[in-house]
């Protein structure tokens, strides 16, 4: 069944109604953000098909492994977006497992569950949609088998307090897995990433009006973390093991930290 459930008085089926606080819009610069993903929803996929010349999706199915996710297990895909890892997650704990998606971009999640609709897989029945901030998460402690996070933790508004949230909610022996670009100290690699964006991203995206909001990749990468302050965070923040691995050329990486 593809229910989408954003009503503020809808809260995750685990969790007690009164605590769940929802993310308001409001002029922050995790509003702003949130009316940024708001904005790209509609062309969200099929701008990430073209610019990545689907090589997203190889990237995306390397996160769902590294994650450990097996057959039965209760798993988050943190940042969900349009729910390309949910869908992934979701076919991988089957029927008898269960998958929340959390996002706080409304616009996002409407995205993604008519895509739940169109593609009606039986095991997609094991996916809820919560709108909710990665930064106050609605599930109680230990909660989770596994958790993916894909473009998302260049996003938040908090680093550590996300890899906090994620430590709190993941079970003990458990692991996270998080794809992002990678901000690579390789000269050539991050030329040809600024390249791409300046000349092929920016330029397509200007044409649906979202200019201003692919631009916005280029700072945000600058801004991030590299692989080696990436284990740093995961590991200060508690987790006992952090792995980060450059994939995709040296373009993406993905953390792999256990609790
Ligand atoms: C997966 C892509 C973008 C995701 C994405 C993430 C964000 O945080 C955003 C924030 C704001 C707006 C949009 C996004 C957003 O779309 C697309 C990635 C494209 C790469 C930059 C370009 C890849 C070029 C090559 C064709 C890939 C070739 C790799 C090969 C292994 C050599
Ligand atoms: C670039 S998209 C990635 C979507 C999807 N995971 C993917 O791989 O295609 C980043 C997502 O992070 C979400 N996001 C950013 N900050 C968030 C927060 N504090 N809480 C919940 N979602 C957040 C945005 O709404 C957006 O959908």
């Amino acid at each position: 069944m593809a229910s989408l459930q954003l009503s503020p008085t809808n809260f995750p089926s685990c969790w007690p109604a009164p605590v769940r606080r929802r993310c308001q819009p409001v002029r922050c610069a995790a509003g702003e953000r949130q009316a940024l993903f708001d904005r790209i929803a509609p062309v969200y996929d099929n701008l990430n098909d073209l610019l990545s010349l689907g090589q997203h999706r190889i990237w995306k199915r390397m996160t769902i492994s590294w994650s450990g996710a097996k057959l039965g297990d209760r798993v988050l895909d943190l940042c969900c977006g349009s729910g390309d890892l949910t869908f992934l997650l979701s076919e991988k704990v089957g029927s008898s497992g269960k998958v929340f998606g959390l996002d706080f971009s409304k616009e996002q999640l409407s995205v993604a569950s008519s895509r739940q609709s169109l593609r009606a897989r039986p095991c997609f029945e094991n996916i809820e949609w919560i709108e909710g901030d990665a930064l106050d998460l609605p599930f109680p402690d230990s909660y989770f088998d596994a958790i993916t996070m894909g473009y998302g933790l260049r996003n938040v508004v908090d680093r550590e307090k996300s890899m906090r949230e994620m430590l709190r909610v993941v079970n003990s022996g458990s692991r996270i897995s998080v794809l992002d670009f990678n901000k690579s100290l390789q000269p050539l690699s991050s030329s040809f990433r600024d390249w791409m964006i300046d000349n092929a991203i920016v330029p397509v995206a200007s044409s649906y009006g979202l200019a201003e909001d692919y631009a916005y990749l280029k700072s945000s990468i600058n801004d991030f973390l590299t692989g080696a302050e990436l284990e740093k965070l995961a590991l200060d923040a508690g987790f006992s093991n952090a792995q980060y691995y450059e994939i995709g050329a040296g373009l993406m990486g993905n953390l792999v930290a256990t609790r």
